[in-house]
């Protein structure tokens, strides 16, 4: 791919990747993808915007000069370092010695470590200009969208917002234009829009409905760092993205219950049919579903939506089903707080699986009762009465009124929003169950930003 033009003075000079279909080990990327840079100039002075991964580095360079001789460029503006967009600082950095890299307080913490080099930096905050000499790039502070040092830049001259992975998507579009998108690949687009919002922005949801707030009126181009950037597409992508984000709406205010199974001979199935009586008879929400058949965005949209969450498994071969395994995959690790979780399921000899999938939700800081619920076989009707028993237990982690209350004000980082809870404390980071704000000691950070102990405020 070689330079575009999208605006005076605005060229996209990323780079295509129509070949891959696994993104970041985890994201399949079924329509390939593209590393966006973007080049701006204001006369004076040139910006490049991202510098994509280090594999195309070379691509880059290529594109770039099509513009100006690489050597010229001025600055280097990251709005998130993830090194599919950093990748190419360290070669960058090399090539250009009069480089200066922008970017947020945390971004500059982070890219140190990524590139193993210190280099001339300026930190900017919300609102910070830089001055190109005919045309003014104004920063925004859009923290967890999707890292801690997320920022977008807005190019107010030509109504054009860089937004980074924000409202991006894993399609690669040759014109880099949603307009170049062939309407019979429209839907594909869409579906990867979806999909991309859900891998990445998912976990995410109050900060991308602050990021949506946070655009400045009157963007008539986006440019995002996967996928074409946008222009006929943007209220479209934003409705998109507000629906997506919004918090589930509960209209009768019942907690909700997901129990999810599988079962080859019905003992397990039993067992989940026994907790859902109790429980729905007790007033709360249930649905069951059998992970065997409902299709994995499903089951994940369920293991997610709901406070209190029940995994049903035999044991087979000392193991849990891959199928239960992919639901307790599916679960979002950075939102489980105050939610509850607890496995149960049938056995034959040595039964193993509901301990095994009771350990990682413990990991996953699910609330959780002590001991899994396991049953030999077919479960008799005690064992059903039983079943029943342990899931009010697990349910009532959750709608018991706060027996262990915080025993101090509860902080925010103000940077990336991180609540420190005195209730839980930072037990990886060896601050107890318990501590007062107060107390954390003083080299603390926060462990989501990195950011000091001094820029927590108290939570209102
Ligand atoms: C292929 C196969 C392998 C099994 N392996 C084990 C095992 O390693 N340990 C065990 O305790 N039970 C094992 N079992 C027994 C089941 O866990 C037991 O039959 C259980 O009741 C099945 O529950 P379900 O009807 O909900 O699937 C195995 C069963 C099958 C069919």
């Amino acid at each position: 791919m070689s330079a575009i033009q999208l605006r005076e003075g605005v060229w996209s000079v990323g780079v295509l990747n129509p070949a891959l279909r696994v993104f970041d080990i985890v994201m399949e990327s079924r329509y390939g993808t593209s590393y966006n840079a973007y080049l701006v100039t204001g006369g004076e002075k040139t910006a490049l915007i991202e510098a994509v991964h280090k594999d195309y580095f070379e691509d880059l360079v290529s594109n770039i000069e099509e513009i100006l001789p690489v050597e010229k460029l001025d600055y280097l503006i990251m709005n998130h370092t993830e090194p599919d967009h950093s990748g190419g600082v360290r070669a960058l950095l090399d090539r250009c010695p009069n480089l200066t890299v922008l970017c947020s307080s945390s971004a500059k913490k982070f890219l140190t470590s990524i590139a193993n080099e210190e280099f001339p930096c300026r930190v900017v905050k919300d609102g910070d200009t830089l001055d190109l000499g005919g045309k003014t790039l104004r920063f925004i502070s859009a923290p967890l969208l999707h890292w801690p040092d997320s920022i977008f830049t807005w190019d107010e001259a030509d109504k054009t917002l860089f937004t980074c992975d924000f409202l991006g998507c894993h399609f690669c579009e040759p014109s880099m234009r949603d307009t170049g998108i062939h309407p019979e690949f429209r839907r594909y687009y869409e579906a990867e829009l979806l999909n991309y919002f859900n891998c990445i922005f998912g976990p995410f949801k109050p900060a991308v409905l602050d990021g949506l707030d946070k655009m400045p009126a009157g963007v008539e181009l986006v440019c995002t760092s996967h996928g074409p950037t946008l222009s006929q597409s943007i209220g479209y992508v934003k409705d998109c993205y507000r629906q997506w984000a919004a918090p589930a709406v509960r209209p009768d205010g019942k907690k909700t219950v997901g129990i999810i199974y599988c079962s080859a001979y019905g003992c397990t199935r039993a067992l989940a049919d026994a907790a859902a009586k109790a429980l729905t008879a007790d007033g709360l929400q249930v649905t069951t579903l059998d992970v065997v058949f409902a299709a994995p965005e499903t089951v994940s949209a369920l293991v997610n939506a709901c406070d209190v969450v029940l995994f049903g498994t035999p044991t087979i071969n000392r193991n849990a089903p891959e199928a239960i395994w992919n639901a307790v995959h599916g679960v979002d690790a950075i939102n489980t707080r105050g939610r509850a979780a607890g496995a149960f399921g049938s056995f034959g000899w040595t039964g193993e699986a509901a301990g095994m999938v009771q350990e990682q939700l413990k990991q996953l800081k699910f609330k959780t009762v002590e001991a899994p619920f396991k049953v030999c076989f077919t479960p008799t009707e005690a064992d059903l009465t039983t079943m029943a028993e342990w899931a009010r237990g697990v349910a009532d982690l959750v709608k018991a009124p706060e027996s262990v209350k915080p025993k101090a004000q509860k902080y925010i980082c103000k940077l990336c929003g991180y609540i420190y809870d005195p209730e839980t404390g930072d037990p990886d980071r060896g601050v107890a169950p318990g501590t007062a704000f107060e107390d954390v000691p003083k080299l603390w950070t926060c462990p989501l930003c990195g950011m000091d102990k001094a820029m927590f405020k108290p939570l209102d």
